[in-house]
């Protein structure tokens, strides 16, 4: 099946479906560098010992692992997503001793099922470009962080040089799709270059999330622009 624009239950689908490779193959198609990106951007949310912290659309659960580590023992994280084998590979991927232990919730990120103000700091990796609703999703991480809390939202990216655009684009097409094809994965993850094409480039991403009412705004091209990290204070 060709996803060129997708539906909800689309998506849900194809996370399901890549769920058993999504980790090697990230693992393999960055050169291990997305472990890298998730630490700046669980950095840039500025957990603290103690916090409550949540991550949306958190497929197996890198993320929110993470940021278990940086609230420590006393502090909370949750981890949110649609697709059930994403979440049933980020439970087999957490020890049962760690602590904090984390809570696992399948939930859609357009409605996340927690109150307004409950949370320290948020994260969601990779979410943002596939979500069918982009202003909602940021009006609904910004309903329920606390005043003051910030979100850091890591995906692709458009880069602004033209060489490192064409190097982009010849990797998504000449590596990801034909060592995505081996795993019988090559129409999900050709959806990858689309998705990037209609997705707000970070300066847009600063108006999407100010208009949410996010009142400091910042984005950080990572990876010479090919990835992105929109951090938004409540
Ligand atoms: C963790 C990463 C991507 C997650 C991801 C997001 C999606 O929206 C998908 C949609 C459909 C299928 C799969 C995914 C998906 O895995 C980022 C790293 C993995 C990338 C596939 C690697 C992309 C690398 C950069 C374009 C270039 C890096 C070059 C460097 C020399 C390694
Ligand atoms: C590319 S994966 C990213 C997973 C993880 N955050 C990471 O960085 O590796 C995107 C995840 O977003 C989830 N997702 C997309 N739209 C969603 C929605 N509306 N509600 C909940 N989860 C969603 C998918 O199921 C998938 O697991």
């Amino acid at each position: 099946m060709k996803l060129t624009s997708t539906s909800s239950q689309e998506i849900q689908a194809l996370f399901d479906r890549i769920a058993p490779a999504y980790d090697q193959l990230n693992d393999w198609l960055s050169l291990g560098l997305h472990r890298v990106w998730k630490q700046m951007a669980v950095k840039w949310s500025q957990p603290v010992l103690g916090g409550t912290c949540l991550d949306v659309c958190c497929g197996s659960g890198d993320l929110a692992r993470l940021l278990a580590k940086r609230v420590g023992s006393s502090g909370k994280v949750y981890g949110v997503d649609f697709a059930p084998a994403q979440l049933a590979i980020a439970r087999q991927r957490t020890l049962p001793f760690q602590q904090p232990a984390i809570t696992w919730i399948e939930a859609d990120a357009l409605h996340l099922p927690f109150d307004a103000n409950f949370f320290d700091a948020a994260t969601m990796g990779y979410g943002l470009r596939n979500v069918v609703d982009i202003p909602a999703s940021l009006k609904e991480l910004h309903r329920v962080l606390k005043p003051g809390a910030t979100v850091a939202i890591l995906d692709f990216h458009r880069p602004d040089s033209a060489v490192a655009q064409a190097f982009q684009q010849w990797y998504l097409e000449a590596i990801v799709v034909p060592l995505s094809e081996r795993m019988g994965l090559r129409e999900d993850y050709a959806y990858i270059a689309p998705s990037l094409d209609r997705f707000p480039i970070g300066a847009q991403q600063i108006t999407l999330a100010q208009t949410a009412g996010f009142s400091h705004v910042i984005h950080y091209p990572i990876a010479n622009g090919m990835m992105g990290v929109l951090v938004a204070t409540k």
